[in-house]
């Protein structure tokens, strides 16, 4: 459990995050988004224990994140600039894992060499930019954490690497209870990989959604009624996010549950209905249009 209370930080006079409060559930994945500057990195090097937030706490399984050698050995971050030691080959990066996470499994890392494929006697340093993010997340999840932090890690790595990355990590989310945070520019990227999305923005998490819940709590809607003039009445009666009108036909997005909607427009005979699925991007186009953000400004 990752549990981020009410934290701030100011570099030079600038804040980078502002009273921030989050909270991950142990196996779960959340999705970090939001422009550039918007301070996921620096939220993500606190949650990592790396630098110290100036005034708020953070906690990891109930301890202390900062500088806590406890914390540390059960929590791996993959920086979006990743370091790995001088002249060290795949074999020499497995080695100092080996000793710095009491967690590492050497079976995990051999049983992952097929996976990850790159052969264990290569300088790291001269693999190409896709190859490190490879061989960082082969080291991450052989180091068995108990919290995996990602900056924007995805976004370097071919289709078929990411698709192998994603199923890893459901693999030891499910089996495991791992806990993941993970930082993208990416909507789309992260749709299908967490169950927790937040936006952030100036430092703040605008906007926060548990994936399942929207999914099933927002609507796309085609409606025209028999007749037209009970059409004020029957909107009236709806949580609408977004309302177009295309003709006769109204296409609207609707908060609720599929019944309680249905059962308000059937109150009134009707020529065409269609509830439609929304995707995770549209429906945050439309929260954040209700909440006077634009989402374009901010992500797209
Ligand atoms: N070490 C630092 N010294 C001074 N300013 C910093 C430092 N680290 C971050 N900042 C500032 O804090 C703000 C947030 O930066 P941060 O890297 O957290 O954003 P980000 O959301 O990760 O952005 P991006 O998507 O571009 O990676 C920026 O204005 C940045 O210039």
């Amino acid at each position: 459990m990752i549990r981020v209370q009410s934290i701030s930080k100011t570099y030079n006079k600038h804040l980078a995050v502002d009273d921030l409060t989050l909270q991950v559930k142990k196996g779960s994945i959340y999705g970090l988004l939001g422009s550039n500057g918007a301070g996921k990195t620096s939220l993500l090097k606190m949650i990592a224990g790396i630098n110290r937030p100036d005034k708020g706490t953070i906690e990891i399984n109930d301890l202390p994140a900062y500088e806590n050698l406890a914390v540390k050995e059960k929590v791996v971050f993959i920086p979006d600039v990743i370091y790995f030691f001088p002249q060290a080959t795949v074999a020499q990066m497995a080695s100092q894992y080996e000793e710095y996470y009491p967690g590492w499994s050497k079976e995990r890392f051999e049983q992952l060499s097929s996976a990850f494929n790159i052969e264990l006697n290569r300088k790291v340093h001269r693999l190409s930019k896709g190859m490190k993010r490879q061989v960082a997340f082969w080291l991450a999840l052989s180091a068995m954490p108990d919290v995996l932090i990602l900056d924007e890690p995805i976004d370097g790595l071919d289709p078929v690497m990411r698709q192998k990355v994603k199923n890893l990590l459901f693999q030891d989310v499910a089996e495991r209870g791992l806990t993941v945070i993970i930082s993208s520019h990416n909507l789309r990227e992260i749709e299908d990989l967490c169950d927790h999305v937040g936006i952030m923005h100036n430092g703040k998490i605008i906007i926060e959604k548990e994936i399942d819940d929207i999914k099933s709590d927002t609507h796309k809607i085609q409606l025209a009624l028999a007749d037209p003039t009970h059409e004020d009445h029957i909107l009236n009666q709806l949580t609408i996010l977004h309302h177009e009108k295309r003709g006769s036909v109204s296409l609207l997005i609707v908060r609720g549950s599929e019944e309680q909607i249905n059962k308000i427009i059937h109150s009134s005979p009707v020529l065409i209905y269609d509830l439609l699925p929304l995707t995770l991007e549209e429906i945050f186009i439309y929260e954040m249009e209700d909440v006077g953000y634009e989402i374009e400004k901010i992500l797209l």
